[in-house]
């Protein structure tokens, strides 16, 4: 049991948390054929391929600043449901241009949306914007050129997701130059689908505070040692991981052995729904399939504060939490 447990979470995609139902009724709304993705009331993917696919084709139905004004709400309202107190989105500007709705008006209803969940139950949250490795190293610096300048102070962060197969992360270093010139946290996606080359490649070209996933990293004992040294750290997804059969099954899962070997790790949900997961489940993961304590739990919900994108005032408020 983990519902006494305070929670965060770093690593969610907010159109990847879409409930099924509501996804249903806003292609409802819109007359938008989504039977081939959504069937049965479960999302419809067989690889990451068509997983990110699916994701895209979702993300379609969310049309309107209100639209995501209540996906975002709707999530965060679920989460402080759980006892969570901070809340790291990903979020894709590029994605609203991409649909009509334009980058602005995309955040400025994902803003909305966290006010009125904050103003409900006190939940924080940030926005990471992310570039997509799969439309190309121009759209990535465009996201992180809309980031840099977007001079909004919910956005904190700046992510690479997408096809990790596609590129090498050396690509997208102007990218991230950027963001960190901006004062932007980084994370990227690594060693997810790409093996502990891709790890190391993005602790080579861009040297981020946190990766997300980074699992496969345990393929290279040389490379979990220099996370550790790095204090670099992971934003762990175990339900996405065996979802994506990027392990076999739990009992195959890096989590411990990455956590016993001196990793910084933190659990997170990915795109709840598509993976059959929440973040209420990770956390139950967390207990009975891996075995962890309530104090070693509380212990990755602090690194996860420690490693968030936020001022330090905030900070220290949220640690005072746990
Ligand atoms: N798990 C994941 N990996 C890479 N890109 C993503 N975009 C949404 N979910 C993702
Ligand atoms: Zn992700």
């Amino acid at each position: 049991m983990t519902s006494h447990l305070k929670k965060v979470e770093l690593h969610c995609h907010l159109e990847g948390a879409a409930p099924p139902t509501l996804t249903a009724a806003q292609a409802r709304k819109y007359g938008v054929d989504i039977s081939a993705e959504l069937r049965d009331g479960a999302y419809v993917w067989h690889d990451f391929a068509s997983f990110l696919e699916c994701y895209d084709k979702v993300s379609e139905v969310y049309k309107t600043e209100e639209d995501y004004a209540l996906l975002t709400e709707t999530y965060l309202d679920e989460l402080a449901g759980i006892d969570t107190i901070y809340s790291e989105l990903i979020v894709s500007p590029d994605h609203g241009k991409r649909i009509g709705l334009g980058a602005d008006a995309y955040i400025s209803g994902i803003c909305e949306g966290i006010r009125r969940a904050r103003e409900k139950s006190g939940i924080e949250a940030r926005l990471i914007v992310t570039g997509e490795r799969h439309f190309g190293p121009e759209s990535v610096i465009g996201a992180a050129e809309y980031a840099a300048k977007a001079g909004n102070p919910l956005i904190t962060g700046f992510n690479l997701a997408g096809e990790e197969r596609m590129g090498r992360v050396a690509d997208y270093a102007r990218a991230f130059d950027i963001a960190r010139d901006a004062g932007l946290g980084l994370t990227i996606h690594a060693g997810e689908v790409c093996g502990a080359f891709s790890v190391a490649d993005a602790l080579d070209a861009v040297r981020p505070s946190r990766i997300g996933h980074g699992v496969r990293a345990i393929e290279d004992l040389d490379l979990v040692t220099r996370l550790a040294d790095l204090g670099t750290v992971l934003e762990i997804c175990p339900g996405s991981n065996i979802a994506l059969g990027v392990f076999p099954d739990f009992a195959s899962h890096p989590l411990r052995r990455l956590k016993e070997a001196g990793v910084r790790v933190t659990i997170s949900s990915d795109d709840p729904p598509f993976f059959h997961t929440s973040l209420k489940r990770e956390y139950e993961l967390a207990a009975g399939t891996f075995g962890f304590s309530d104090a070693e739990i509380d212990a990755m919900t602090r690194t996860a504060i420690e490693a968030a994108f936020v001022d330090d005032e905030t900070r220290k408020a949220l640690l005072a939490r746990i």
